[in-house]
């Protein structure tokens, strides 16, 4: 598989989701605004990649076209082989509940729930049990063995956010989505929650794509993708806090 950016190491596994030629315009006339203006991109499976652009860039629009959650202009956007432009909604949905894992700012768990139920409730929406041998390793991976019983409340942020990221992991995705996952969290929250993140992708194997404006956070990931006025401007391997924070100024960010 290729990309409209040449051949990296990224290409070399088959993509786990991709775009190409993606164009996402809101609104119409005068009003219109193109947050993606001819996107291509491949995301290889088992990596952590994490997309970063100056705010209105695209990058949450990528992400929601990428995962299912609204749909192109034009273009098309592949999660595996599926193509999801010529799927109904309700397959749509189907694939974000079996094959896709979320993961957002805002924690989005269900106060009256605990923890436990909270991490396998996608899997009980779906009736599903869960596997129980994953479902440890997913909790012990995140580090809440003791926490288990506890409300939403009765945790920290960090906390709550890395019962978000065991929910995300619990149906076992093919891509985990996160949009800014700690941009409610500490520095030394964030920094846990990040590590569990690249755990989960060096440990577990898992594919995740991730939204970020914090170059120490994109410095977890193994790729950084750069958005610009919705087209992808450059990307860059194997980041380093200091040399996203120099491609962001090459950008005028
Ligand atoms: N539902 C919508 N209706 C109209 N315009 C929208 C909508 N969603 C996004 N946009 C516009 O599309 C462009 C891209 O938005 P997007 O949220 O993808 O950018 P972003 O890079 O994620 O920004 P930020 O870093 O501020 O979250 C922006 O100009 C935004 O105002």
């Amino acid at each position: 598989m290729t990309t409209t950016t040449g051949t990296t190491s990224s290409t070399l596994t088959a993509p786990a989701a991709r775009a190409v030629a993606a164009v996402k315009q809101y609104g119409g006339g005068d009003a219109a605004v193109r947050a993606l203006d001819g996107v291509t991109v491949a995301l290889a499976a088992g990596r952590f990649t994490a997309v970063m652009g100056p705010s209105g860039s695209g990058k949450s629009t990528l992400l929601h076209c990428l995962a299912g959650l609204d749909r192109l202009t034009s273009g098309q956007a592949y999660v595996g082989d599926v193509e999801l432009g010529s799927a109904s909604d309700k397959q749509l949905t189907l694939l974000r509940r079996e094959k896709l894992g979320f993961v957002f700012q805002s924690f989005n768990l269900l106060p009256t729930l605990s923890a436990a139920e909270n991490i396998t409730l996608p899997l009980d929406l779906a009736g599903r049990s869960p596997d129980k041998d994953w479902l440890d390793t997913v909790v012990g991976t995140v580090g809440l063995t003791d926490r288990l019983k506890h409300r939403p409340a009765e945790l920290s942020g960090g906390q709550q956010q890395r019962v978000a990221v065991a929910r995300a992991l619990v149906s076992r995705p093919e891509v985990v989505f996160a949009d800014e996952p700690t941009g409610n969290l500490d520095s030394r929250s964030a920094a846990e929650v990040l590590g569990l993140l690249r755990t989960m992708v060096t440990d577990l194997g898992q594919t995740l794509v991730m939204v970020t404006h914090d170059p120490s956070a994109a410095a977890y990931a193994d790729e950084v993708l750069f958005l610009a006025d919705g087209r992808l401007v450059d990307r860059l391997e194997q980041p380093t806090r200091d040399s996203v924070l120099a491609r962001m100024q090459r950008f005028g960010e």
